[in-house]
């Protein structure tokens, strides 16, 4: 790490080819990333990334076929699952049906070995952390699928591993259920203090729990980073384009670092973190909701695109207008939130124009 101290976990040009020859897979290639002592970490990525098979390796179902990982600084290569002190929680929760909420949250205390007034003890302040004390007698079948992710989240934490591994435990959760969860794993990883590395392809639950994101596509981390970084600051398309709504709008450098100039012939101002050379072709991201619209009546400013608006979507709390800007292929969203009420500000056919928020642009790197 950066400041010198020991990471939870350190991941070093890790590679996962599965099969040979035509059958091939390259599930992971080269990945490399550092997760910090207690911080709440999340994969993020589509489907058949390679996030669940990093998050494998990590707990040590899968071995590599190039690259280390290290946990708390040393190699743990070989190493089997039960000697990491990592545990995982699956989607599917995985309880043991015939046994009663307790003696699911003692049962990986007996396999070590603890004393019997120790595994009560222990047992009771972890049913109590998930808030299911008064449920300790039920068998898996009477719970709720909220109340058996709490039972599966209690035996995960009970011997304190350095590193709780969580894939997808939302996703057989109805939307509210899931929405009070990641509340509740956010404050449980607070609470306990421990790593946690969770496995998502749902973009919000990453950006409202995670200290850090990393971005995967195709084997590959695209980028690391805050929630804020990664929405704001997209390094490239398809990072901008995987996390929220994003219009791309193709552009050549006029000012390198500074003005961009749109097919429109407008310019508009950015932020450029690749430093692209004055007169390059580049593609520039902007966010629906940092863009206001204009009543034609409106004096319109340099830098301010024109266009018609094409098509309203209502979604209560906001609403999204899809344009057709003049001398800009492709339809272009602004999101608008509604404060004063249902009524959308302009109808489909209304002449607009488009003013950007001086640093709403993000000049991508492809
Ligand atoms: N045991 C295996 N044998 C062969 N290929 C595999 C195996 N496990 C995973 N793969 C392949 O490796 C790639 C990455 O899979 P992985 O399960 O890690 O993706 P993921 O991002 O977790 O996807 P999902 O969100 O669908 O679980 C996929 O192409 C998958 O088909």
């Amino acid at each position: 790490m950066r400041d010198g101290t020991v990471a939870a976990i350190d991941v070093r040009d890790l590679t996962k080819v599965f099969g040979g020859g035509s059958q091939e897979v390259r599930a992971l290639d080269g990945v490399s990333l550092t997760i910090a002592r207690n911080e709440f970490f999340t994969l993020l990525g589509p489907s058949g990334c390679g996030k669940t098979t990093l998050l494998r390796l990590i707990a040590g179902f899968e071995q590599p076929s190039g690259g280390q990982l290290l946990l708390d600084g040393e190699d743990i290569a070989g190493r089997p699952p039960f000697k990491r002190l990592v545990n995982t929680v699956f989607q599917s929760y995985a309880l043991f049906p015939h046994m009663t909420v307790a003696q699911n949250v003692a049962f990986g205390l007996e396999m070590q070995g603890w004393d019997g007034a120790r595994i009560g003890r222990r047992v009771a302040e972890m049913l109590e952390l998930v808030k299911m004390e008064s449920l300790g007698d039920r068998r898996p079948g009477q719970l709720s699928g909220g109340q058996q992710q709490r039972v599966a989240l209690a035996r995960a934490l009970a011997n304190a591993p350095r590193v709780l591994l969580l894939d997808e435990p939302l996703s057989a959760l109805d939307f509210k259920l899931r929405k009070d969860m990641q509340v509740e794993l956010k404050r449980l990883q607070r609470e306990t203090g421990i790593t946690f590395v969770f496995v998502t392809h749902d973009q919000e639950e990453a950006l409202t729990m995670s200290d850090r994101v990393a971005v995967m596509s195709q084997g590959a981390v695209q980028q690391v980073g805050s929630p804020d970084e990664i929405y704001e600051r997209p390094v490239n398309r398809f990072v901008a384009d995987f996390i929220g709504e994003t219009n791309f709008l193709p552009a050549e450098v006029e000012a390198a670092g500074t003005r961009y100039r749109v097919p429109s012939g407008e310019t508009l101002s950015g932020h450029d973190p690749h430093g692209h050379a004055q007169g390059a072709q580049v593609t520039l991201a902007l966010r629906p909701e940092r863009i206001d619209l204009l009543a034609q009546a409106d004096e319109p400013v340099s830098g301010d695109l024109a266009g018609r608006v094409a098509q309203v979507v209502y979604f209560g709390t906001d609403t999204l207008y899809f344009l057709e800007l003049d001398g800009i292929p492709g339809r272009f969203q602004v999101r608008v939130q509604n404060r004063n009420g249902a009524q959308a500000e302009f109808a489909a056919g209304a002449k607009v124009g488009v003013r950007v928020a001086a640093d709403a642009v993000q000049v991508l790197v492809d």
